[in-house]
């Protein structure tokens, strides 16, 4: 199965990173997101209960996201992989989180990961 829900772009405001400075602040974070999802069952029955509703994950994300106030993209990162997974059934997913502010020499800076199996 290789249908996917996408979400890209996501911005949010939050609280992450190391330094003392940084535990002051909102800093912009982007999250891009491929969420692994049978769409043929939401296409049959044309209701979206049946979808991985992606509002719903982007106001999930986000809330995490607020509430976490990780130091590190790496920890929010797992995170919300974490409750992807529980909450929403997602089986497998292709996370890319951005601080495109941190340095700022460089467009952007940010991780990925890849949790789960198709
Ligand atoms: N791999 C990472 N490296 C760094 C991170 C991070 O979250 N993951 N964070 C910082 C600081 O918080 C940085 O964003 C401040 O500019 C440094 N390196």
């Amino acid at each position: 199965m290789t249908d996917s829900v996408l979400i890209e772009g996501l911005a949010v405001e939050a609280i992450i990173g190391v330094y003392d400075w940084e535990r002051e602040v909102s800093q912009r974070l982007l999250v891009d997101l491929e969420m692994a999802w049978d769409n043929r069952v939401p296409a049959a029955s044309d209701n979206v209960s049946d979808a991985l509703d992606y509002a719903l994950v982007s106001e999930r994300v986000s809330d995490y996201l607020v509430q976490a106030r990780p130091r590190l993209l790496e920890t929010a990162a797992e995170g919300i992989a974490d409750l992807l997974q529980g909450e929403f059934g997602v089986r497998w997913l292709k996370l890319a989180l951005r601080k495109p502010g941190a340095v700022p020499a460089a467009a952007t800076v940010g991780v990925k990961i890849e949790r789960g199996s198709r």
